[in-house]
């Protein structure tokens, strides 16, 4: 008879060899798995590993999995492979394949992840975006031909059937996959009407494939509109709830502070050098995002904005310059969260209807930065302010510790948040009576190293008044309509230069005060100093040491920042030759000088 702890060997040698199971091996396309390496992609993530052969067998296919689980990959890839096998072999009128996003920012996303892939494997397969602000002209020489792949948020679809540019005979002749990414959120994202009247166009033989990192309601209600006897893959399938939600490589901190101290704590966290760098900091509202850039400028810390407010070119350039490294610190109002609270208040109070509907029109609807957008080594999320749901903190945190990366989680924590925050605790399954907890008192920053930039930071926070918020948020965003308008004319030229905009620039007119820049060494208690060490040595160990360089950027970063190389013997070895101990307001000041501006 087999022993129990013989089962128990057996299946961690199974999972194991599961572990180093090879694209190859899930039947992949050559073509296809060479691209992968070329992008440093060796073996599938789970998801991936089970999702792929299933896709490429035809089958419908629902795949939940954590954030930053690889889930894009998991049906682009053998997405491209049916249509590098379906290429030629039959006149279209509509694309091949649809693949639907809630926000721009994914469809900006997606689109790039696929024209790489299709590039490197040099095949002629031609993907559009459509994005539902086009012009019907636009859209239709998008259309014409007609590409492969179309990718959109479902917004479009009714704009394309309206001005004749998409006919549901021809989609009916021609789709053969649909893709719903992010599937969770494109229902909250209020486009249940245009998914609905699509489905009516959709052709039986058409193989559906839903993607999404939560189980909800509206997930559901999607898997019965669309998909036909689907395979529905949950990842992890059993284990701690836990392990579902949040990565493991994620740690993950809180603080405990007055609402009114928040700003003295960020401070003390980013000027004494306490978190890994690069960090997304959450906001609620669009206000505080601006007070807190204003509070952080003052004491040398740039940082840039990202909110429903902006243009869409500025957006996108935003994402794609902190993704390549240009700047540290991105300050991200959560929009799924102020939307939220405005249709709170919107049912609270109807007086205010008519003002807020103005507030709505100047947001954009199809703006997301919390779901789905693949940060680049973010090493630090901070919850300046707690999101308003336990999935939103979920989601927030997903920005971090994506794939095989590590990441650190810091939740400045009010007495009026922890209400939520508890909630939060209860959805993770951190119980109270449990040994261990999931989220744990961040143990680097010292009451006395608090107090120590007390003065300082009560003193500034005063000068940033509302007037001065309001003025802020209206510059930076006559700015970015400017710099729009010059991003959308000089990306026609030159598609892949990033470093044309500085969107990290110095809002407050008055000149940097010196003695705020430079913490000196009396108010540092030796508990920080060591601290900060710490994080410093961690820093150069992982590589990250080295600003980008201004010039053949994004090749710098793919070699030297791809997170998953960090973790190479060489990178770690280049960290610490490297490990030279520099300010990181003198690496700011020699990153942006060798910058050009326009
Ligand atoms: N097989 C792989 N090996 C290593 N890294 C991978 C692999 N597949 C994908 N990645 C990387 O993992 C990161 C996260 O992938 P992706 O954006 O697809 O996650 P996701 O599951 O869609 O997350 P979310 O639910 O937050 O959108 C990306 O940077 C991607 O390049």
């Amino acid at each position: 008879m087999k022993k129990p702890a013989e089962d128990t060997d057996r299946k961690e040698e199974e999972e194991e060899e599961e572990d180093e199971q090879s694209f190859e091996e899930l039947g992949l396309d050559p073509r296809l798995t060479r691209a992968l390496m070329k992008k440093g992609l060796h073996k599938p993530t789970p998801i991936q590993r089970v999702a792929i052969p299933l896709i490429l067998e035809g089958k419908d296919v629902v795949a939940r999995a954590k954030t930053g689980s690889g889930k894009t990959f998991g049906y682009l890839v053998p997405l491209l492979q049916k249509l590098f096998a379906d290429f030629g072999s039959r006149t279209k009128l509509a694309p091949s394949a649809f693949i639907l996003v809630p926000t721009r920012e994914l469809c900006q996303q997606v689109y790039a992840e696929v024209s790489s892939l299709i590039e490197l494997c040099r095949v002629h397969l031609k993907v559009v975006q459509l994005t539902s602000s086009m012009p019907a002209s636009d859209l239709r020489a998008a259309l014409a031909g007609p590409p492969d792949i179309m990718i959109s948020t479902p917004a479009c679809l009714p704009k394309c059937f309206s001005a004749g540019v998409l006919q549901p005979t021809s989609i009916n002749d021609s789709l053969e996959i649909l893709v719903l990414d992010e599937a969770d959120l494109l229902l909250s994202y209020g486009y249940e009407e245009d998914i609905k009247a699509f489905t009516a166009h959709i052709p039986k033989r058409c193989q559906c494939l839903l993607m999404s990192a939560t189980s909800s309601a509206d997930v559901e209600k999607l898997k019965k509109l669309i998909l036909h006897n689907p395979f529905i893959l949950t990842l992890p399938e059993v284990g701690d709830i836990k392990d579902e939600v949040i990565p493991k490589n994620v740690q993950q901190f809180w603080i405990s502070c007055s609402a009114r101290d928040k700003l003295l704590y960020i401070l003390s966290l980013l000027k004494l050098e306490l978190v890994q760098k690069r960090v997304l900091i959450f906001t609620n509202t669009i206000d505080m995002g601006f007070r807190l850039r204003l509070f952080l400028e003052k004491f040398g810390i740039k940082s840039a904005v990202l909110n429903a407010e902006l243009p869409q070119n500025s957006r996108l350039h935003i994402l794609e310059e902190f993704n390549a490294g240009l700047f540290d610190y991105l300050i991200a109002t959560d929009d799924s969260e102020t939307k939220q609270k405005e249709e709170v208040n919107e049912e609270n109070n109807a007086k205010l209807r008519k003002s807020r509907k103005h507030a709505k029109q100047k947001l954009d609807s199809e703006f997301g930065v919390v779901r789905g957008i693949d940060f680049k080594n973010v090493h630090t999320v901070i919850n300046f302010e707690m999101p308003q749901s336990a999935a939103g903190y979920v989601h927030r945190i997903g920005r971090t510790g994506r794939a095989y990366n590590t990441g650190t989680s810091i939740s400045l924590v009010s007495p009026k948040e922890m209400e939520i925050f508890e909630e939060v605790k209860s959805f993770l399954g951190d119980e109270e009576n449990k040994d261990t907890s999931l989220i744990t008192p961040f143990p680097l920053l010292t009451e006395n190293a608090v107090e120590s930039l007390r003065y300082r930071a009560e003193d500034i926070a005063k000068s940033v008044t509302k007037i001065a918020v309001r003025e802020s948020r209206a510059q930076d965003l006559r700015n970015e309509i400017l710099n729009s308008e010059k991003l959308k004319a000089h990306f026609e030229v030159n598609p892949k230069d990033l470093d044309l905009l500085k969107h990290d620039k110095v809002l407050s007119k008055k000149p940097l005060e010196p003695h705020l820049r430079d913490v000196p060494d009396y108010l540092m208690d030796p508990k920080t100093q060591e601290a900060s060490k710490i994080v410093k040595l961690a820093r150069a160990a992982m590589g990250n040491t080295q600003p980008a360089r201004h010039k053949n950027l994004k090749r710098n970063f793919r070699k030297s920042r791809d997170p998953l190389k960090t973790f190479s013997a060489e990178a770690s070895k280049k960290g610490r030759k490297g490990g030279k101990k520099r300010g990181n307001d003198g690496e700011d000041e020699k990153k942006h000088k060798r910058k050009k501006s326009i």
